[in-house]
């Protein structure tokens, strides 16, 4: 056995994150640790990662008792780790990412040529090639992936930690990291894998153990489990399984017509975008990631200036029109990047949950607490969102809790027009079933829905009509009841539609 971590425990004052847990890794494996949000998974491998420390136990390393006092320490015992959030330098090239901090060095100065050759011979070494000299920012997010992890082989690492690492990628894009994954793991490396997708997870792991409140609930053989199997030790329970009842649309909520923004590159950003979302009906956009979704959701909430097109709230010209100002009239926004729209990390869940509600819980500027606190108990339940209490930081709430906590201030807008952008990322696969039903719900007390998402599953699962982006156009719009899975993605990397 390579590597065993022994009755790990961590508490966060009253919060027990990890709780006597067992965990152990065999050179070449491929282990996959799951459970439902806030289930100690992260805080278990940043453990490992040297980034905390535990209450109690060991990590034994080759047999022998080990302790990190911080990433430096873990990556000097061949322990690397990608974190769900790429922490690349966008305007470095891709080998001065990788080399950063060992830099090959020519006389006093960096040698970039070294830079670019070791990195061309790792990439090729370990079955991921990358452009060395392309920069980061001109990269797809599954080439950053690639670059995160031969930044930890460049570094030397035989165990590899990888945390949700196939949330933003397309299927393509997860398709070649796995192989990848497996041809290293073929060659010796071994890899801790944090996953919410379970399909995946059988996909290539070798053994998978799962945590249910930072309990280990047991470790099996992946060979002897499936999806549903895990489900059930994860959540304790059965999913529910949510059914779609048939659309009834109204009037028109959200209208774009001719929408383009020209960008500061030689291609434009968004090109005569039209849509429209109708009372009581999702409209799903597909898209890789970086065709002009972002941009597209960023201009409907006024978060970015337009060049070109109207844009109509409830009929009502919203061009051009302040976040708050369209806010107002009627937009509730989950936004795609929750760190950085989504909440104020220093604030108390109760305060990030009254963002948007104060003026329903104050009265001549005075708030009223208990309601306040009130609404969000109720969500807390609800979205089952673990926290210590509601006067903890959100950035202590575990991403998938920090996710179904930004759902559940948005839904409770009960606005007539909603943008959920990627709404279940990180979330697990029961929270998944919740928000998805929830989201029918408004949709069905006549709600309109612009959905974006990257899996194709969702916005199956979810949208009444679907459109795809390609290169800041749409490029097509199906009928999700007789859409299929091959002719969205045929769309999205730039093919034509048939029939
Ligand atoms: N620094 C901290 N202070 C207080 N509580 C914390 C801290 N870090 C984590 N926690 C709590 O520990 C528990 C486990 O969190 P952790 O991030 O390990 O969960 P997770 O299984 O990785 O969840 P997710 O799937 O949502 O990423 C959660 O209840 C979280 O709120």
């Amino acid at each position: 056995m390579l590597l065993q971590m022994d009755s790990i425990t961590k508490s966060y004052g009253s919060v027990t994150a990890n709780s006597q847990v067992q965990f152990s890794l065999n050179r070449g494996e491929i282990h996959a640790l799951v459970g439902e949000n806030g289930a100690g998974k992260t805080t278990l491998m940043r453990i490992l990662y040297g980034m905390e420390s535990p209450t109690s136990g060991e990590i034994l390393l080759d047999g022998k008792a080990v302790s990190f006092a911080s990433p430096a320490d873990a990556i000097k015992h061949r322990i690397g780790m990608v974190h769900q959030h790429f922490m690349l330098f966008p305007t470095f090239t891709i080998a001065e990412n990788i080399v950063i901090g060992r830099e090959p060095s020519k006389g006093i100065g960096f040698d970039r040529k070294a830079a670019a050759a070791e990195t061309e011979r790792i990439g090729k070494l370990y079955g991921m090639p990358v452009d060395p000299w392309k920069k980061v920012a001109d990269c797809s997010l599954g080439m950053q992936q690639r670059v995160e992890i031969l930044k930890v082989l460049y570094q030397g690492a035989e165990v590899i930690i990888l945390d949700e690492p196939t949330g933003v990628l397309t299927p393509l894009e997860v398709k070649e990291l796995l192989v990848a994954i497996k041809g290293l793991a073929a060659q010796g490396k071994s890899f801790v894998l944090i996953s919410h997708k379970l399909q995946e997870i059988m996909e290539v792991a070798d053994r998978v153990t799962v945590l249910r409140d930072g309990k280990v609930t047991g470790t099996v053989d992946a060979k002897d489990t499936n999806a549903e199997d895990l489900s059930r030790l994860m959540v304790g329970r059965d999913l529910i399984h949510i059914s779609r009842n048939e659309a009834s649309r109204g009037k028109k909520v959200l209208e774009v017509a001719g929408l383009s923004i020209k960008g500061a590159k030689t291609k434009p950003v968004l090109t005569n975008i039209s849509l429209h979302v109708d009372e009581g009906e999702i409209v799903g956009i597909a898209g890789i990631s970086g065709n002009g979704q972002s941009e597209l959701i960023q201009a409907i909430s006024g978060l970015m200036k337009t060049d070109h097109g109207v844009i109509k709230l409830l009929g009502q010209d919203v061009t051009g029109a302040s976040v708050g100002s369209i806010r107002e009239r009627g937009l509730a926004h989950i936004p795609e990047d929750r760190y950085q729209w989504g909440v104020a990390k220093d604030a108390t869940v109760t305060e990030n949950g009254l963002m948007g509600h104060t003026d329903r819980h104050q009265k001549l500027g005075i708030l009223n607490g208990s309601g306040i606190r009130g609404m969000v108990s109720e969500w807390v339940s609800r979205f089952g969102i673990k926290t210590g209490s509601l006067s903890t930081k959100a950035q202590f709430l575990s991403g998938g809790n920090l996710q179904k906590l930004i759902v559940a201030r948005e839904l409770a807008q009960h606005t007539p027009f909603l943008i959920a952008a990627e709404p279940t990322r990180g979330v697990d696969v029961g929270a998944m079933e919740i928000i998805h039903g929830e989201l029918l719900k408004k949709r069905d007390e006549k709600g309109a829905i612009l959905l974006i998402s990257s899996e194709l599953t969702e916005i199956l699962k979810l949208s009444d009509r679907i459109l795809i982006m390609y290169e800041g156009q749409i490029v097509g719009e199906l009928d999700a009841e007789s859409a299929t899975e091959e002719q969205i993605s045929l769309l999205m990397a730039g093919g034509k539609a048939v029939g």
